[in-house]
């Protein structure tokens, strides 16, 4: 360690942590700089030829000094750990604020208080996990990959990992739910791992710079990114294997040792060991929660943070250090950028992306056909970005071909300073500024966009309908439902109804509390069969386990939005059904969205029979008994409303009155069963008694069960359809009598089928009018 001292006595210093600084410490004296062994050393002869050591009048040196900082409740120090002899000694010195806002954020994350090397992990992967072997992954993300049984890399991850891990920037489009979180997230866990563990443990007392900056559209998926990656570091036990021990834990503790087969530490023994702060930290900094907390989170120091750019734009501007972390960045991650422009952060996203472009000129690489490389090769190096810069990762389920290929072309040209806002995602991922001079790009969604393991369906019905058939479908085919609806007043009308009619169905909106939000969305998850009634803040990138079923009781206005709605079920290889809900006025839009998808059109916009979506079949005779229920409901809640209204009126109007000292006529004043009450009272209790009565109504009707046509509940080995035989076979349908208990998406009806039939009906009655007219004009 080095030292020298200008004449305001100001520091020079080298902060790599030394071999000594791994040593335990022991007895400490606290003396000041001057009472450190200076020795008087020559000036270097280039000291005044601008390499900041002009004004120095003499230069000084001392050895065996380390260096390290603390934050203490006067700011922060620098201590000097003096070796040798007896023992060490400390001396304080003040840091400047100044000094520290101008440090790369590795020399942050080196300012360590040092005491020992984390304890290292091992997993055997060759023998565990063979087909991530070849991606020699830190074993702590091994040991999560076998807890959590992917025995094997999607295909997204087994084609961007290679290039991610060798510091390429990657463009990632694969279809929904096929693992791009990791995708992108493995590689920054990988790197950060790899840091911390060959380095001493860091001080809990010391900021730790951002390293990995994940934005997100949504704070749902930002909270799931965060709860992801952090699972991945949560300490597994090898042993236990399948049982995922800490699966899914949101926190992350100090990673436990343990090697390859090792048995499971003892919990005592677990905690007898020192606590440190986690490695690697993970955090989420998202609206509708507690600022002042993320801030608290975020002044103990995150290495991942995944944010949505609204709340992240607020906090950086007030918090200088945390820009001039995210200047130094060394991941930055766009999950799901397409969306990002469509939630109403554009001016925040952008701003946040400016921090992260080069700052000088003579650090772009400008390869000379940089623009005139049109579809060609460019002849520059692939071999991604340089050590410890920036590497950026963009990653979708949905990227236009067009975007993808000029993303590639223009990777090198650098964002013009005063470039105006831009406002397409075209625009936005063209101003990146990739330090790869030439990003991989890797695409491999579905043509047509159609997950495999994914039943598509429609029904064409008049949208003053789509009640009765939405109740029809949750009904015919229970499980648990994403309802998609396209405003929020339509979840407000549909929610009072399902609840009336015995389906546990919960709202999902950006008007909802935050705290609300994510309840809402816990309670559809934890039940089989329940109904979130949500609008496109769910479309995007949640992971919800075994999401049966996708309603578009609205058709979505984009492509993006059906594909990324439609991806909410058929996660990860898992089987899934959707429902497009087609009304006549929105034929032309599903028309469109069918072209966009490259769904073959003919030239009038009509689908091609083979492509169109098929029908899903409908017992017209249930949905009549299904309408009658429905109306019954909906007068219920005309009524409550009505109840609600009067009551929030009155409520008001008193307490108006109360504000402006003002008395109000008694029948309005009065809650008590007063004469001068009665008119408004009788009000009130007779739409009290009209609701019970309609409830009761309901209840009756909804005690009926719906019997097919042609079914005998009597006698059940009669009817036309025996309901003994589904009795017997399990196929017994518990809503609806005599039907067939069958998945969704296993009775369609193929659109070709029915148009073939319909145009087998028409040949036929032309036929037959040509014969009427043969013998007619004979
Ligand atoms: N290698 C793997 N093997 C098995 N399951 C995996 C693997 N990688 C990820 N998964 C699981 O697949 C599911 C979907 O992953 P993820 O949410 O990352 O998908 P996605 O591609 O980001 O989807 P979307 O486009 O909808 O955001 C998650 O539950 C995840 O845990």
């Amino acid at each position: 360690m080095t030292m020298a001292l200008s004449e305001k006595g100001g520091l020079k210093r080298k902060t790599k942590p030394s071999a000594s600084s791994i040593a335990k410490r022991v007895k400490t004296k606290h003396v000041t700089a001057d009472d450190l062994q200076w020795k008087k050393t020559a000036k270097p002869r280039e000291a005044d030829l601008g390499t900041g050591l002009e004004g120095f009048l003499d230069l000084e040196e001392v050895d065996d000094v380390d260096v390290v900082y603390e934050e203490t409740e006067s700011g922060k120090v620098a201590r000097f750990k003096v070796k040798g002899g007896q023992g060490q000694t400390e001396v304080e010195e003040d840091v400047s604020p100044q000094v520290k806002a101008g440090e790369s954020s590795e020399a942050q994350v080196e300012k360590m208080d040092v005491d020992a090397l984390p304890e290292p992990i091992t997993f055997d992967c060759k023998t565990l996990l063979p087909s991530w072997d070849t991606f020699h992954l830190h074993p702590q993300l091994g040991r999560t990959l076998y807890a959590k049984k992917f025995t094997d890399p999607t295909p997204i991850q087994a084609q961007t990992l290679p290039l991610a891990l060798k510091g390429k920037d990657v463009v990632g489009v694969a279809e929904t739910g096929s693992g791009k979180t990791l995708a992108y997230g493995l590689p920054i866990l990988h790197q950060l791992l790899t840091e911390v563990y060959s380095r001493p443990i860091p001080s809990s007392k010391v900021r730790r710079p951002v390293r990995a900056l994940i934005l997100a559209p949504t704070r749902e998926l930002a909270l799931q990114v965060s709860s992801h990656l952090n699972a991945c570091l949560t300490p597994v036990d090898v042993e236990e294997q399948g049982t995922a021990k800490g699966e899914d834990q949101a926190s992350n503790k100090s990673q436990s040792k343990g090697k390859g087969k090792a048995k499971a530490q003892p919990a005592d023994e677990e905690s007898n060991k020192p606590k440190h702060p986690p490695l690697v930290s993970v955090a989420a900094i998202v609206g509708g929660m507690s600022a002042q907390k993320q801030r608290r989170i975020l002044s103990r120091g995150v290495d991942i943070l995944v944010a949505t750019p609204g709340r992240l734009w607020d906090i950086i501007q007030e918090d200088d250090e945390l820009a001039t972390q995210i200047e130094n960045l060394r991941f930055l991650v766009l999950d799901e950028a397409d969306r990002m422009i469509e939630t109403g952060h554009y001016a925040e996203l952008d701003n946040i992306l400016r921090l992260t472009l080069r700052k000088s000129e003579d650090e772009v690489i400008e390869p000379e056909n940089a623009l005139g490389a049109e579809d060609g090769e460019p002849e520059d190096s692939k071999e991604g970005v340089r050590a410890g810069e920036l590497q950026t990762f963009v990653f979708s389920a949905t990227l236009s071909k067009d975007l993808q290929r000029n993303l590639k072309k223009r990777s090198r040209r650098r964002p013009r300073k005063n470039e105006k806002p831009a406002s397409t995602l075209d625009d936005l991922l063209l101003r990146l500024d990739f330090r790869d001079p030439e990003p991989a790009v890797v695409d491999i969604s579905p043509a047509g966009s159609v997950v495999a393991t994914l039943t598509e369906s429609k029904i064409e019905c008049l949208t003053t309908d789509k009640d009765a058939y939405l109740y029809y479908f949750l009904l015919r085919y229970p499980g648990r439902t994403l309802v998609f609806l396209s405003a929020i007043d339509g979840i407000r009308r549909l929610l009072p109804l399902l609840e009336l009619l015995g389906i546990h169905a919960f709202p999902l909106h950006s008007q909802l509390e935050q705290r609300q939000r994510l309840k809402n969305l816990d309670r559809f998850k934890s039940m089989p069969g329940a109904v979130l009634l949500a609008t496109d803040i769910a479309a995007r990138g949640l992971d919800i386990p075994a999401v049966d079923h996708v309603v578009h009781y609205q058709a979505p206005r984009t492509a993006d939005a059906y594909v990324h709605r439609n991806g909410r079920t058929a996660r990860a290889m898992r089987r899934g059904f959707s429902l497009l809900m087609c009304a006549p006025d929105e034929r032309k839009i599903v028309r469109a969205l069918m072209h966009s998808l490259g769904r073959h059109v003919d030239v009038d916009l009509t689908v091609a029979e083979e492509e169109e979506i098929p029908e899903m079949p409908v017992e017209l005779y249930m949905l009549d008994k299904l309408k009658a229920r429905l109306q019954l409901a909906r007068e219920i809640d005309a009524v409550q409303h009505k109840v609600k209204k009067e009551n929030h009126e009155r409520n008001w109007l008193k307490e108006a009155a109360e504000a402006m000292e003002i008395e109000l006529d008694s029948d309005l004043a009065s809650d008590d069963d007063g004469a001068a009450d009665a008119p408004s009272k009788q009000k009130r209790k007779a739409l009290a008694a009209k609701t019970a009565a309609l409830k009761a109504e309901l209840k009756a009707m909804l005690a009926q069960p719906l019997v097919a046509r042609g079914v005998s509940t009597r006698y059940i080995t009669s009817g036309v359809h025996s309901i003994a035989d589904d009795l017997i076979t399990g196929e017994y349908h518990e809503n609806m009598v005599g039907l067939k208990k069958v998945e969704a998406g296993t009775d369609l009806v193929p659109a070709k089928t029915r148009k073939q039939k319909a145009k087998a009906k028409a040949r036929a009655k032309e036929e037959e009018q040509e014969e009427w007219g043969g013998i007619g004009s004979q």
